[in-house]
């Protein structure tokens, strides 16, 4: 492009008519630069931290993450409050509002992009045979980077929490939270029922998906077998298919510190430092009294809290910190070489949704126009421009399927579908989702192959309640190093035994009229490690699991919230660290069970809960 200025160009064109083509090109930069909100958010005070002798706040928070951004937010609504929020990463990038374009951000500087711990029956066909867990570094933090859908989970999910001894967290308590943020469209409040409303921060969206018929085809297909078609996935009936709903608006993605700290970046008690890291919480005797903080300069300071530390830094983070601080298992600390506070079982419990890539669908028909670089160029200047069109959808993540294959009685799922649309030629989006999963290179070589053959449909299955639990552990006492995750993927038997049961489930659709319609078949690939196989065997698909599953950025349950004498309990239900003062977790560590579905709208109603639960405690005590 840039040669068609240049002196001697042959096509250049004066005049009134080059002078139309230079405001395009104008325009396209423009709407470019228009993404960048650097401005919105709150300054970063690194500066003004460094310049306090003896810095002090009533609360301060570690990790400005989905909890975290919520936290801050509603604390500071208290004016004579002082809240310090301490982020390790920068303002969201420009990329990052883009939603047909986040697969690209893992791996960037905004994923810390860990990489789990070797597993032989798990992770095979990624690079290095390990699967990678990304999770935000920004303002914002995992809303960054995710997938924007918006899911409850069911009631029982809360129900089950508040058996377990969590007083406060059956459904029925928990719901108005989720209902707070939200601000909902009048046509989808409508279709919600109850289930959504207006007015609140967090903008929640229809994603607009314009790309293929993907979504009417399966939808049609469900609809023939009799499986329900749910107007909202957030309503009460938890068992269907439909359509979910996202954190995005006017095209771009809602990230939480858009909608929760742009809002408060005026206000004089809130104070934000960036690229800031947290390495350790400050202990006087039993009682958290600050953090240490190594700043964006490399400058170590300690920060004081004249009323509480707030943990959000997220189901790996805030186990680290804790753990670093001498709360968690006495065994562990004592190998790390770290004294014990309180012996708790930091880092256990964890929990994550599992996703197989492994089941694709072969439509010898094209659903949509044939896929075309020009197509790809059209897609991008109708997202800059227009902010419409493919970018501002995520390829199909947004139709959803919950089944229970288990118990077919059952009003609750075991099993969430979620579904990719590939048209025939488009190369870029099969690597990128790929590179995402951290898939190896024959298997993505593979899987390009046969995308320049015939449209395809993966049919993602994920399992939603695992009965196999990880651990986060220490590699060392220095925060430097990035701690050992164990997934611990199928090591209970059962959930092999779930996730296998949805390949013959997949099947009952190209049974209906419509699949047939569109000669839409089950796709054979070939994965290396799995070539002694025969295709369609019980032992593809089992070695299938064990080579394409993978994370679906899930992880919670790392400080898990149970009452007090509960031997799996870090927090209690008020999300206070047992038997440590001044100090509560607020983000996806607590989760006593993983919710059934995607979790960020949880983190979001644990954060809008917690908030509140220290207003009640600290309001009244300011009062005496
Ligand atoms: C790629 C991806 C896709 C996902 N898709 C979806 C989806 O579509 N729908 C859904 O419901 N859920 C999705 N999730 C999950 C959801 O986003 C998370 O459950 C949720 O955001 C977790 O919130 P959190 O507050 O616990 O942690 P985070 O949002 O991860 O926040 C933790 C914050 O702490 C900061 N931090 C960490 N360590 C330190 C330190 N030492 N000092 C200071 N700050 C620190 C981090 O930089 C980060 O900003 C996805 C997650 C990922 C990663």
């Amino acid at each position: 492009m840039g040669s068609c200025q240049l002196e001697g160009c042959a096509g250049a064109i004066g005049g009134p008519g080059g002078l139309l083509f230079a405001q395009l090109l104008n325009t396209i930069l423009s709407a470019q630069c228009a993404l960048n909100l650097k401005n919105e958010y709150p300054a970063d005070r690194t500066e003004e931290l460094l310049g306090m002798d003896d810095p002090s706040y009533d609360f301060v928070i570690v990790g400005g993450g989905s909890a975290g951004s919520v936290l801050a937010s509603r604390l500071t609504e208290v004016q004579r409050w002082k809240v310090l929020l301490i982020e390790a990463g920068e303002d969201p990038s420009a990329l990052s509002e883009i939603p047909g374009l986040l697969l690209t951000l893992q791996g960037t500087e905004e994923d810390y992009a860990y990489e789990v711990e070797p597993q032989a029956n798990a992770c095979q066909g990624m690079k290095g045979k390990r699967c990678r867990w990304s999770k935000g570094k920004a303002l914002g933090g995992s809303s960054v980077i995710n997938a924007m859908l918006h899911v409850y989970g069911n009631d029982r999910d809360y129900d089950n929490w508040a058996k377990l001894g969590n007083t406060g967290w059956s459904y029925q308590d928990v719901f108005p939270y989720f209902l707070k943020s939200l601000n909902c469209p009048p046509g989808l409040t409508g279709a919600a029922g109850e289930h959504c409303r207006s007015g609140g921060l967090l903008d929640i969206r229809s994603y607009n998906y314009t790309e293929s018929k993907m979504h009417q085809i399966v939808l049609d297909a469900a609809r023939e077998l009799g499986i329900p078609i749910l107007e909202s996935l957030n309503a009460g009936k938890y068992l269907g298919y439909g359509k979910a709903y996202g954190t995005l608006d006017k095209g771009r993605r809602v990230n939480v510190a858009k909608a929760f700290l742009a809002p408060a970046r005026d206000r004089p008690n809130l104070r934000v430092v960036k690229s800031a890291r947290v390495v350790g919480i400050a202990m006087e005797g039993d009682r958290a009294s600050g953090v240490h903080v190594t700043l964006r300069n490399g400058r170590s300071i300690l920060v004081k809290a004249s009323k509480e530390v707030i943990m959000s830094a997220g189901s790996v983070a805030t186990p680290q910190i804790l753990m670093l601080s001498g709360i968690g298992p006495r065994d562990h600390l004592r190998e790390m070489k770290i004294d014990t506070i309180a012996d708790l079982p930091v880092g256990k419990n964890l929990q994550d949704h599992v996703i197989w890539l492994g089941i694709q669908l072969e439509l010898t028909n094209h659903t949509g126009e044939p896929f075309t670089q020009t197509k790809l160029l059209d897609d991008a200047y109708d997202f800059l421009v227009h902010r419409k069109g493919e970018f501002v959808s995520t390829g199909g993540v947004d139709l959803l399927g919950f089944v229970n294959l288990r118990d077919p009685q059952s009003l609750y799922p075991d099993l969430q579908f979620h579904h990719a649309y590939f048209p025939k030629g488009q190369v870029f989006k099969v690597e990128t989702i790929m590179r995402a999963f951290n898939i190896d290179e024959g298997i993505t070589a593979e899987l390009v192959r046969k995308t320049s053959q015939a449209d395809a449909i993966f049919v993602c299955s994920t399992l939603l309640k695992p009965k196999s639990l990880g651990e986060i552990k220490l590699r060392s006492a220095d925060p430097k190093d990035p701690v050992k995750i164990y997934a611990n993927y199928f090591t209970d038997p059962e959930d092999e035994e779930v996730m296998l049961k949805s390949v013959d489930f997949v099947k009952t659709f190209l049974e209906t009229k419509i699949f047939k319609d569109f000669s839409i078949k089950m796709r054979h690939f070939d994965i290396p490690g799995c070539s002694d196989t025969v295709p369609d065997s019980r032992e593809y698909w089992k070695c299938s699991l064990s080579h394409v599953a993978g994370t679906v950025f899930h992880a919670v349950g790392t400080a898990r919230m149970g009452p007090k004498g509960d031997p799996r309990a870090v927090v209690d239900p008020r999300l206070k660290v047992h038997g440590v003062q001044r100090l509560r977790v607020i983000d996806a560590s607590v989760m006593p069970v993983i919710t059934s579905g995607n979790t960020h709208a949880p983190v979001i109603m644990i954060a809008e809960k917690g908030s509140d639960l220290i207003k009640q405690e600290w309001l009244s005590k300011d009062e005496l």
